[in-house]
């Protein structure tokens, strides 16, 4: 899968592992910074992530931050991108599965390294479900992104 990651200071070295996981799994990776633990602020960063999926760069995102809140935050004010915190496994499976997430976010104050390779694997293993009650309920929020854009 393409995939692009990214994180604040607070998520820099949890990126690190992250990045390391995710060549070992044979991914594609976009890195977005940050690349050290100077102050920067998740916003910038959330805004540079979700770029290149809304862009097509990427299909799917990570970010780190210190919980994963402001980066989930940020994420969800973009049209197109489904954002969520995701700090235990049925959540990171379930958040596609179910909602057709596309960004998962992760607290590097939270998550130690192995909880997050889980939560990372988890992820992506998962697919957008066909049940029709989550693909109505997802062309929902499709509905709201296109209502705010008006
Ligand atoms: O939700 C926000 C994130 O957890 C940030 O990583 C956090 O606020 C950064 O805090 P500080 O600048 O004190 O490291």
């Amino acid at each position: 899968m393409r995939l692009v990651i990214g994180s604040d200071h607070a998520g820099w070295i949890l990126k690190q592992t992250v990045i390391e996981h995710l060549g070992a799994l044979g991914h594609e990776i976009i890195d977005v910074g940050s690349h050290d633990d100077r102050p920067v602020d998740f916003p910038d960063i959330a805004r540079a992530l979700v770029g290149k999926i809304t862009g097509g760069e990427a299909e799917r995102g990570i970010m780190v931050c210190g919980t994963g809140v402001g980066a989930s935050i940020a994420a969800n004010k973009m049209p197109g991108i489904r954002a969520a915190v995701c700090h235990d496994v049925h959540s990171a499976h379930q958040s596609v599965e179910h909602d057709d997430v596309n960004v998962m976010c992760i607290g590097a104050q939270i998550v130690g390294p192995w909880l997050a390779r889980d939560l990372i694997s988890a992820y992506l293993a998962a697919e957008f479900s066909t049940d029709e009650d989550m693909r109505r309920r997802v062309a929902k929020l499709h509905d709201m992104d296109r209502q705010s854009q008006a």
